[in-house]
């Protein structure tokens, strides 16, 4: 049986640690709503096990905003938003189009989504706005500028948000490193990215589910960052 309380919105729900999170609310009778950009099997399975499941690309804000008037259509109240969507594609030297695509992915997104449906969260009880990031923001990347630079606009966003919403909305982040792998990264790269951390174990995506159990649950964190990164600052 559902819980009675609002559904909650995870962008990019189709695959990886967005389907893991999604089926792991499911199984604890959390309603749930996905955007995601491809047809997938899995999305057909999230179909079948009453996720409402809406297409999506970001890439435009006229995407965006398309995706903004489904939710509103579908929805009158929602718990939380969790923007978990993202474009990790690799830069070649000044690559303004790469640039421009996860900017909107990762900024313009969650900024429109946040302020069209800030209304919806307020009725709510309890509503939660929760920023997937990553922890690479913390340093920058000299392979991946852009990426790096869009996920700290993402951060910033936080700031803003959960001074502005307050007191009915909490706003976070949750800085990820190194959650789940590739199927094409071979052993070599395994080995160079597990011992970037003091922990050094590539942990999955439960990891990222309990962290949005925690945001969620707790009633006095709002505009802060939970790092997920098994240790890296410290080597
Ligand atoms: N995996 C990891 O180890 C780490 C992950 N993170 C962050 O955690 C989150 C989840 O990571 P992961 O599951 O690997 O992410 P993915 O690379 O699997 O991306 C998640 C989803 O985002 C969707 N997406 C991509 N581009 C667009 C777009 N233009 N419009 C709408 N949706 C889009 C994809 O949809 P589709 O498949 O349909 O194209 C995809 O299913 C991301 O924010 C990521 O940056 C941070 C650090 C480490
Ligand atoms: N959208 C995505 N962002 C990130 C991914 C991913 O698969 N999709 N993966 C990472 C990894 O941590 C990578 O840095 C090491 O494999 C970072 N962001």
């Amino acid at each position: 049986m559902m819980s009675d309380s609002a559904p909650i919105l995870l962008t990019g729900g189709s695959q990886r640690l967005g389907l893991h999170c999604v089926k792991r609310f499911l199984a604890n009778d959390q309603s749930m709503i996905i955007s995601y950009r491809q047809e997938r099997p899995e999305v057909a399975e999230l179909r079948k096990l009453g996720v409402h499941c809406i297409q999506a690309d970001f890439a435009t804000e006229q995407g965006i905003l398309n995706f903004i008037a489904a939710i509103k259509a579908y929805t009158p109240a929602l718990r939380a938003i969790i923007h978990n969507a993202s474009l990790w594609i690799s830069e070649d030297g000044a690559d303004s189009d790469a640039f421009k695509q996860m900017m909107n992915v990762h900024v313009l997104a969650p900024y429109l989504i946040n302020q069209h449906c800030a209304a919806l969260l307020q009725q709510s009880p309890q509503a939660d706005i929760i920023h997937i990031s990553d922890d690479v923001t913390r340093r920058g990347s000299a392979k991946r500028i852009a990426y790096s630079a869009s996920k700290a606009g993402l951060d910033n966003l936080t700031l803003s948000f959960a001074a502005s919403l307050a007191p009915q909305i909490k706003v976070n982040t949750i800085a990820p490193a190194l959650i789940m792998l590739h199927p094409d990264d071979d052993a070599a790269y395994q080995r160079r990215a597990t011992a970037k951390s003091v922990l050094g174990t590539v942990p999955g995506p439960e990891v990222i589910y309990q962290s949005l159990r925690y945001l969620l649950d707790t009633p006095y964190v709002t505009g802060t960052t939970l790092t997920v990164n098994g240790g890296r600052h410290l080597k």
